[in-house]
Parts: structure tokens; sequence; C-alpha cells
């Protein structure tokens, strides 16, 4: 099983995270929390009452556990692909794979992360949700006081399944789009290079990009699912489950409610996947 997969991957998840991340506290804020009109004002408020350090709030979880999930995801997609076509990374572009077979190695890869980001994710969503400003003398303090805590109290409340709140939702969400995300990115390649080359860097960033773009228009509605099953039960139980919280979502704000964050959610894809299918492809090539 070729390990450098997984560290490829490891490597550039952690760039395209950290450069991704304000973009990604804002979409998770307008998605659960009604108090903001639109991306500028929800981002003017976050300056203003929590400083630039509000943007990075729920950062270290993803960062600390981006190496098991970004090589879960590309590790078990090159490896599927290597299962299904007998073809190994490095002879990839001269004996491209099927799109079946690229979607099903995907959709497989998407499916098995999913399990393992759950409760980091989950850990995340409820940090970026903490309005107050880190350092706030004689304010009320922030119910979670780090990772940690937060990780802590949600396991002393509900037991290890409290950490997997929202896991299902997250798994309807990551595996058809995954499967989306590596077809999308092939074909892109596949258009831009003349057979049985290497793709360019210009076309590995732009595909890459597209790739994010597409997978997370549709991956947007069941994003906002998964963000509010997330935040759900931190007072009382809101939802039953994910149709329960589609259905009440829809009554109460309309369809619309399944495109929320979804500007914010394209503009941050593109540089995001770019940087991480860039480095992907080159720290592939290089221990080639
Ligand atoms: C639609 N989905 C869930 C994805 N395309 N996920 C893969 C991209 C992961 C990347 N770290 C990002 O956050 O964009």
């Amino acid at each position: 099983m070729p390990v450098e997969e997984f560290v490829a991957g490891w490597v550039s998840g952690a760039l395209g995270l950290v450069l991704g991340h304000p973009f990604d506290t804002v979409k998770v804020r307008l998605q659960t929390q009604t108090t903001y009109r639109g991306i500028i004002d929800c981002m003017v408020k976050i300056y203003r009452h929590e400083s630039l350090l509000g943007f990075f709030k729920g950062m270290s979880f993803p960062i600390a556990s981006i190496a098991l999930v970004n090589s879960v995801l590309f590790g078990v997609y090159s490896n599927s692909l290597l299962a299904l076509t007998a073809t190994s990374h490095q002879e990839r572009w001269a004996q491209p794979p099927s799109y079946t077979h690229v979607f099903i190695a995907g959709c497989t890869g998407g499916f098995l992360q999913a399990y393992f980001l759950a409760p980091f994710d989950l850990i995340k969503v409820r940090l970026q949700n903490q309005t107050e400003p880190r350092a706030q003398l004689g304010g009320p303090p922030p119910r979670y006081r780090g990772p940690m805590h937060c990780a802590a109290s949600i396991f002393q409340k509900e037991g290890p399944r409290g950490l997997f709140q929202g896991a299902w939702a997250l798994t309807l969400r990551d595996t058809p789009t995954m499967g989306i995300y590596f077809v999308t990115y092939e074909v892109l390649c596949r258009q831009c290079t003349p057979e049985g080359q290497n793709p360019s860097s210009a076309t590995v960033l732009v595909a890459g990009g597209f790739a994010g773009i597409t997978s997370w228009v549709a991956a947007t509605p069941l994003d906002v699912i998964k963000s509010r099953m997330q935040m759900d039960g931190l007072k009382r139980r809101a939802y039953q489950g994910v149709l329960d919280c589609m259905v009440s979502s829809v009554r109460q704000e309309g369809l619309g409610v399944f495109f929320r964050g979804i500007t914010i959610n394209s503009a941050r894809a593109f540089p995001v996947n770019a940087v991480t299918f860039l480095s992907y492809e080159y720290l592939l090539r290089w221990w080639g």
C-alpha cells in the first residue's frame, strides 16, 4: 500500500486548511446563526467584537486532525483506485482510469473519512460559534475554554456518542460529493492536458479549484443541516434527526436555507483546493 499517498494527503490538507479557515468560520456562523445580514456584516461583526483572532477560532483541532482526515481521504481514494484499476498514481496519467472508477473511489474515500472527521468537525463548529471575545474582562466566560475542554464537556454530558453528533449528516454530505470532487478534478485535468502527459501546475491549480467549487456547491444543503445538527442540544434538542432538521429548517426559513453560505463556501473552496491538489501532486511526483 503506497504510504506516500497518505503523507501527501496530510501535508496538502494542512496547507489548504490554514488558508480557508477564516472563510469557514464566516460560513458556519451564517449557516447556524440568524443574527448576520450577510457575509460582509458577519465579517465586520466578528472583527469588531472578537478581533482578527475571531476568524481563527476552532482551528487548532482541525490542524491536529488533518493528518488523519486528509490522509484517510486521499489514501483511501488512491488505494481504492489501485484496487479497481491496478494502476499506481505514477501510471495514472498515462493509463487514465474510467470516471466510474474515479467516482466509486472518491465516494469510498469520502465515506470513510467522514467517521474520522466527525468528532473534530463537531468541536470546530462548536468553537467557531462562540461569539465571546477571547479575553473578556468581567464578561460571561465562553461555554468552552478550548478544544480539549469542549471535547471533555461533550464527553461528560453525552458520552462517546455525543462526539459523533451530526456524523450521519456529514457522511451523507461527503460520500457522493467526494465522488464529484475527484471526477471534476480528473475531467478538467484530462481536458487541458495532452494525452499521456502529466498536467501542468496551472492545470492542477484550476482543476483543483473547480473541483472544490463543484463539490461544495453540491454539498452545501447537507452542510447546512450538518452544522445545525452539530449545534443542536446545547440548550434543548430541537431536531429528531436529519430529516426532521431539513423539514423544520425549510418550514421556518424557506428553501433558501439550503443555500446558506454557498457564496463564501465557493469562494473558500477555490484557493483551498487549488493549493491542496497542487501540493498533493507535487509531493507524489517528488517522491515518485
Ligand atoms: C464537498 N466536500 C466535503 C469536499 N470537497 N471536501 C474535500 C475538500 C476538503 C478541503 N479540505 C476543503 O475543506 O475544501
